[in-house]
């Protein structure tokens, strides 16, 4: 059955996770009437199959391994983990894999959800495939935010469709450990999963296709992860990958690797990065190809459709695939939809209110592993590849007050990128315990374009971990 209701609104949102959520909060907050399309569950991958269940499973893992270097604590953490409870916990944080709460703050909002798949079929015009099967026509008058994220990319693997692989998203919503357990990929979803697995009771084989883990970092950063990950007792395997697998009759899956080597296990995750959820979103009807990413200006305009009706913001745009960052974006993108629909002239320039800049020159992410690894800005291979003129300042964390007071065992390093021509900081990763909330400092150094000089008046505590700050100021001062 087909009901052409042809909604009109001023914004159609394409996608619910939280960078369409967002987006839709800002555009009604400006005033404009907007609805939301929610193929899945509202609060996309993040909320479900991502970042929460994924820190769920994390925490109770790098919190034992921190307690087990704390003096006191031996006794206490001898057995192993209990994994039921903390499944249970993974479930909560995961909402049950239901979207009530987030619906309940939808409506509250003052936004429209309409379930079914959201598919572009002209300039401003929506047609969406309810649940019912259903098709409801959508108008727009000013905007269509395209926000439909990102899903696992798999690697071309002959029979793959018959191996029951896991995705990122079986590998966050698991009920039980796996015994044996294949990672293929040593980027963040790689790293993170094998320290969640194996520290819940799997043994994990992680292969890594280049020489080392995490390999968009500063090398100590996966240098120190490999490390930890084999001192758990996970096998690591560089240069390496699968060329084939197979599952066989009794469950088990056999697979080879590029090496000539073979291995048996229990469950395959592929942690082989993203691609865009764009296949079927009608982009052939407004000019684009589907299944591309798609490109923006910094307003987060699509550039290749005349009339600066059509955004992409999140992962589908490729910029930066956080969920912070694609809110920040869904922040600048609701303020350029109000600001066009007002008829005003955008601000511009670097840090205007309608201008993304963050999510391309201070991307702050951190991988939560043992040890954490907190980044901002650039690596020094980044800047070499940029030609900018730069220095490097390194500090080894393991002698840190702080840090033998945070865990005896402490090992950690911190690297500070500074542009030689303009005294500030361009980039700072920090490898090491209890360092994500390290992270802010850093971010705001960067974004604040604070000169080095001004530096040594911010004083850190004693005895914290973010001494590193100080004693990088005096590594620069004496080398
Ligand atoms: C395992 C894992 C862990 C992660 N951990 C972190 C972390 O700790 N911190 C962090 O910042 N980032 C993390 N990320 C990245 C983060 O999940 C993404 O950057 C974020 O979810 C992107 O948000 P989004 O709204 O752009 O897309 P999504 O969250 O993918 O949401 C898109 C939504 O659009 C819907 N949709 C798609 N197509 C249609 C359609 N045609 N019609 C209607 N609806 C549609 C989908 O159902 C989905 O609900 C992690 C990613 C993974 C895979
Ligand atoms: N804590 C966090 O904030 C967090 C956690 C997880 C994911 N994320 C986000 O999600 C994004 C995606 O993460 P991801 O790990 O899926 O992607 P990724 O791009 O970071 O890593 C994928 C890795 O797989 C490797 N690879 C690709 N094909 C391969 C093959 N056939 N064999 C062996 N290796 C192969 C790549 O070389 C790469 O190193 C990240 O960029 C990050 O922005 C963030």
């Amino acid at each position: 059955m087909t009901t052409d209701t042809a909604g009109t609104y001023d914004v159609i949102v394409i996608g619910a996770g939280p960078v369409g959520e967002n987006v839709a909060d800002r555009t009604t907050a400006a005033g404009l009437s907007t609805v939301i399309v929610e193929s899945e569950l509202v609060g996309g991958e993040c909320s479900y199959w991502a970042c929460e269940p994924s820190k769920a499973l994390l925490r109770p893992v790098l919190l034992r391994a921190d307690a087990l270097h704390v003096p006191g604590f031996g006794p206490a953490l001898k057995g192993p983990l209990d994994t039921e409870a903390v499944l249970a916990h993974r479930d909560r944080m995961s909402a049950d894999w239901k979207d009530d709460g987030q619906v309940e703050w939808i409506k509250s909002a003052g936004i429209d959800l309409l379930r079914g798949h959201g598919r572009l079929v002209g300039q401003r015009e929506v047609s969406v495939e309810t649940p019912d099967s259903d098709t409801v026509r959508l108008r727009a008058r000013h905007a269509v935010a395209v926000c439909t994220g990102s899903r696992a990319a798999l690697p071309d693997l002959p029979g793959i469709e018959n191996l029951r692989a896991w995705t990122s998203r079986e590998a966050t919503s698991a009920q039980r450990p796996p015994g044996r357990l294949v990672i293929v990929g040593a980027g963040v979803v790689g790293v993170e999963m094998a320290t969640a697995w194996q520290g819940l009771g799997s043994r994990v084989t992680l292969l890594a296709r280049g020489e080392g883990l995490l390999p968009r970092m500063e090398p100590f950063a996966g240098e120190l992860v490999a490390e930890h990950l084999r001192e758990a007792g996970a096998d690591i395997r560089f240069n390496t990958s699968v060329v084939a697998a197979e599952r066989l009759p009794d469950g088990e899956l056999r697979i080879t690797l590029a090496d000539g080597g073979e291995l048996t296990a229990d469950e395959l995750l592929f942690a082989t990065g993203r691609a865009p959820r764009s296949q079927d979103i009608g982009l052939d009807t407004v000019g684009l190809i589907p299944g591309d990413w798609l490109t923006t200006d910094d307003t987060l305009t699509v550039t290749a459709v005349p009339g600066d009706w059509l955004y992409a913001v999140g992962d589908v745009n490729r910029r930066a695939l956080f969920t912070h960052q694609g809110k920040y974006q869904a922040r600048i993108a609701g303020a350029v939809i109000g600001a066009r629909a007002r008829g005003e002239t955008l601000g511009s320039g670097r840090w205007a209110p309608h201008t993304a800049a963050a999510d391309i020159e201070a991307v702050p992410g951190v991988v939560f592993t043992d040890p954490e690894i907190a980044s901002v800005g650039l690596t020094a291979a980044d800047a070499e590849r940029d030609g900018r003129a730069v220095e490097v300042v390194d500090y080894d964390m393991g002698q840190l007050a702080g840090a033998h007071q945070y865990r005896s065992d402490y090992q950690g390093r911190a690297r500070l990128v500074i542009d030689r021509n303009r005294n500030t900081v361009v980039g700072a990763t920090f490898a090491g315990p209890g360092v994500a909330e390290l992270l802010q400092s850093a971010t705001v150094a960067i974004v604040g374009e604070v000169p080095v000089e001004r530096l040594w008046h911010a004083v850190p505590a004693f005895p914290t971990i973010s001494e590193v700050w100080l004693r990088l100021l005096e590594t620069r001062r004496d080398q």
